[in-house]
């Protein structure tokens, strides 16, 4: 029996979902749309912009059948969020065989290739009888390939703020494409999206990038703002680039997505590929962002530093402030992993000074009892307070991005200013800003190796033929993730999930819940 879903828009498409006998469900259309899944359920084939408007039922031959059937295996919930394919607008492009398929590297695996079937859960904490949830499709090398290596010219651009990792992402695709795809026609867009459009581009080969992963930064360089997409697209077609991969955050996603949404609309053999990058791990549904453990690794540098100053002087109250514009993942697990903290302050957990319950009550109680303390800040924590405080106008940056004001700075003078004035207790303030210094070291191991999945997650889903996608883990494997997925929401610390709560516990900070003053 069949389930079968119309798409409303562009009229040419039209996916029917098939159930067979065992209970499983297929894509009614040539590879690599074509999926089994086990166990049926509602599915969902969310497109970049084709919704599902219809499910009917129907057998293999495609006839109606009668609904109850179908409907009665309906209700666990299944949702599948697809990436774009790029024979979603150019149905008659031809496959080839992957090349891994002779690789001497692969000779022995098992499954070379990944299952069309397979895809991964997004929530793996489920109860019986939940529903299913939304699942991603699994990322990994594909029987057939849309692109014959030698008719690849690649391009990889670096945009956003910088992160340790970067050059290894880079290093990665350039390799991955060279080694496993025979890929040699490989650019460097230099300096951000503008680069596209005002600046030569940079060959890149394994031996150009053979050494770049231990540098922090980027080779190529980065920028904010200049994000242009008819004039990128115009260069992407007049170098005759099909291969696309963009390395960079949230606003970098977004210009991928309209990046994506012009080829497509110029039904363009180009293959976008985002690769997620922020060092504040502020990144929707993947797991981590790269660069993330070696920027809380070398967090412990400053923290450890702070904590031998104070306790080294007589009531010394050391401020680390780490970066995290809307999140505090840094501070959070800077702080976890240190043991040397006593408060952490984030941008999801408003805190207040004076009173009660308040951080000086705190400062003081802790002076009383160890003769020192340190406060680790992100630094989007308490900006209403300073920008109250400075009465500064709010400024962008070139991307539109709220510029922060130096929070370190603020509490630093406030905390000065309230024990000798208020309290006429002398204290040794010690105030480490080490943010930019944190983003710009190369990768640790673990995010080098992390680096290498995600790149090599890219090229293989590029020469699958998707498109407009950005890759990352998922419950610790790789997927292919619809762009709007990581764009749409901000990826916060949740104060009511256990992390925050095991940080307050070990810290014993105030919740600063309950404001009396
Ligand atoms: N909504 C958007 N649409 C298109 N491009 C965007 C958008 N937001 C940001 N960009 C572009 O993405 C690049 C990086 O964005 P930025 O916010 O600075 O860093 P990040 O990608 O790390 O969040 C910039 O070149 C910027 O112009
Ligand atoms: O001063 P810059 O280079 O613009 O970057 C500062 C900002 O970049 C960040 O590292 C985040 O960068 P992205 O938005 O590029 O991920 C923030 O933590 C920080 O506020
Ligand atoms: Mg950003």
């Amino acid at each position: 029996m069949d389930l079968s879903l119309s798409l409303s828009s562009p009229p040419n498409l039209h996916f029917s979902l098939t159930k067979s006998l065992s209970f499983s469900t297929r894509f009614h259309k040539p590879l690599p749309f074509f999926t089994n899944f086990t166990s049926n359920s509602q599915i969902y084939s969310i497109i970049t912009g084709y919704q599902p408007i219809k499910a009917q039922s129907s057998n293999q031959n495609n006839t109606p059948i009668d609904t109850a059937d179908a409907a009665a295996d309906d209700d666990d919930g299944f949702i599948f969020e697809d990436v774009p394919h790029l024979t979603n607008f150019l149905p008659d492009l031809p496959t080839y065989p992957n090349p891994l398929k002779y690789s001497q590297a692969y000779a022995i695996v098992k499954n070379t290739f990944v299952s069309p079937e397979d895809v991964l859960a997004q929530q793996i904490v489920v109860q019986k009888g939940s529903p299913r949830g939304v699942h991603f499709r699994r990322a990994g090398p594909r029987e057939k390939v849309y692109f014959k290596p030698e008719e690849v010219r690649a391009c990889i651009v670096t945009c956003g703020g910088l992160c340790p990792g970067i050059n290894t992402v880079i290093r990665e695709i350039v390799c991955g494409l060279n080694y496993m795809y025979g890929v040699s026609n490989i650019l460097g867009i230099e300096g951000g999206y503008r680069g596209f459009y005002s600046k030569n581009t940079m060959e890149l080969n394994p031996k150009v990038v053979n050494d770049i992963h231990k540098r922090g930064g980027t080779i190529l360089q980065t920028s904010r703002g200049g994000h242009d997409t008819n004039k990128i697209v115009d260069n992407i077609q007049d170098r005759g680039i099909n291969q696309v991969y963009i390395i960079g955050g949230d606003g970098t996603q977004k210009g991928a997505a309209a990046i994506f949404k012009e080829v497509e609309k110029r039904r363009l053999p180009v293959a976008v590929a985002g690769i997620p990058k922020t060092i504040d791990n502020d990144i929707a549904v993947i797991d981590k962002s790269f660069g993330f453990d070696t920027a809380v690794e070398e967090a412990q540098r400053a923290i450890n530093a702070a904590h031998v100053e104070v306790e080294s002087v007589e009531n010394g109250v050391g401020i680390v402030k780490l970066m995290g514009r809307y999140s505090g993942f840094i501070a959070m697990f800077a702080t976890l992993a240190s043991r040397d903290v006593d408060c952490c302050l984030i941008p999801e957990s408003p805190f207040y000074l004076e009173g009660q319950g308040g951080l000086f009550e705190f400062v003081q109680r802790r002076l009383k009892e160890n003769g020192h303390m340190v406060i680790v800040l992100a630094e989007g924590a308490g900006q209403e307070y300073v920008s109250q405080s400075v009465n500064a106008p709010e400024e962008k940056d070139a991307s539109g991005n709220k510029l922060l004001l130096d929070v370190g700075l603020w509490l630093t003078q406030q905390i000065k200013d309230h024990f000798t004035t208020v309290k006429k207790m002398a204290i040794n303030m010690k105030y480490i800003d080490p943010t930019y210094m944190i983003r710009a070291v190369p990768s640790n191991a673990y995010d080098n190796i992390y680096c290498t999945l995600l790149a090599q997650s890219a090229v293989h889903g590029a020469m699958a033929g998707y498109s407009g996608f950005t890759v990352g883990p998922v419950n610790s494997r790789h997927a292919y993730i619809p762009i709007e997925r990581v764009t749409e929401a901000t990826n916060v610390v949740k104060l009511t999930d256990r992390m925050w709560a095991r940080l307050l516990a070990s810290t014993n900070q105030p919740i600063f819940l309950d404001r009396h003053e």
